[in-house]
């Protein structure tokens, strides 16, 4: 009996498994919501009948049940930077020009979208996620796992049995985001000021329910020492990630000239109303892994990457 109960709750954790990174981190889902829900709502009831034989890898451990006092610090053994920024296409080709006479070549720079919500770090040990935790002052973090299991772009579970460190931005999506501050408004609380304050009050929470309803999403864009997995480009490190089974955001392009990378800025300038989420500039990294390794980096920024901060929006009149 018990061997045939463990079959039905394995076979239902890996049909809402597979289900949950098709809707939350590819966004193709291929089932109606309801048919997870039943699905879902089958595998509390064996779970509620047959607690010894829950597995650990079931999406009900994503929200747990304690509420914490406060969090717990994490040293981040590689410390979690922050970017340097610019603020117009002139400087942008000084800072590569200046990279390229540094190293004595021309580079490629793989263009990422910076995404506007908060740094964080995640490590998995042979594929089960772990632990997750805050930049914090980019040396001690806040250990926030409770609360990052609730996100349900973030698998328990890898693809494969790596033991990783990768690091990223935890956000809310703009609908989340106006639908979040509606409800408060209804019920006269105070309004979060936009997505990135949303998504850090959402993430800081000491009671992970209450993350658990904020429809908060990730995007991962750093391997951490990527040369323990044979990588040696920035751009095969997120493509890496992606089949691990970890939420990369698709809009990254590799441009090896100062035009590519201008138009890859003009165009998402343009287009970044029609985003789900909100962006507040673009991220350029040197490509190749051993530039970023000779270039190194100063006490607080990497000397391979830069963020180019788009100009604020001119207030609609
Ligand atoms: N502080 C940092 O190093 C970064 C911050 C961000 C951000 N907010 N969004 C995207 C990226 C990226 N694609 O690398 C980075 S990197």
């Amino acid at each position: 009996m018990e061997a045939q109960v463990r079959q039905e709750m394995q076979a239902l954790i890996s049909k809402l498994n597979t289900w949950s990174q098709e809707y939350y981190v590819n966004d193709q889902p291929t089932v109606e919501d309801y048919v997870y829900d039943e699905a879902y709502a089958k595998l509390l009831k064996l779970e509620a009948d047959y607690p010894d034989l829950k597995q650990a890898d079931s999406p009900t451990n994503r929200v747990g049940g304690k509420v914490l006092d406060g969090f717990a610090k994490v040293d981040h053994e590689i410390p979690m930077l922050s970017l340097g920024d610019v603020f117009s296409k002139a400087e942008l080709a000084e800072f590569t020009q200046k990279l390229a006479e540094n190293v004595g070549q021309d580079l490629a720079y793989n263009c990422e979208l910076k995404i506007d919500g908060l740094a964080i770090s995640l490590t998995y040990e042979k594929g089960k996620f772990i632990k997750g935790s805050t930049r914090g002052n980019g040396l001690i973090g806040e250990d926030i796992t409770e609360n990052l299991k609730t996100i349900k772009a973030i698998p328990l579970t890898l693809k494969e049995p790596v033991s990783v460190e990768v690091r990223g931005e935890c956000y809310m999506p703009k609908d989340s985001f106006v639908k979040l501050n509606q409800a408060r408004e209804q019920e006269g609380l105070p309004v979060f000021a936009n997505p990135r304050n949303a998504a850090a009050g959402s993430l800081r929470q000491l009671d992970s329910k209450i993350t658990a309803q904020r429809n908060l999403s990730v995007f991962l864009y750093y391997v951490m020492e990527p040369e323990k997995f044979g990588i040696t480009t920035q751009a095969q490190a997120l493509k890496q990630m992606q089949a691990w089974g970890l939420k990369v955001d698709e809009h990254a392009h590799l441009a090896t000239s100062q035009a590519e990378i201008d138009a890859y800025i003009d165009q998402y300038h343009d287009q970044r109303q029609e985003l789900a989420y909100e962006i507040d500039g673009i991220v350029l990294k040197a490509n190749d892994l051993t530039t970023q390794k000779i270039v190194g980096n100063t006490v607080k920024v990497p000397r391979w990457a830069i963020a180019y901060k788009f100009p604020p929006d001119e207030e609609e009149t």
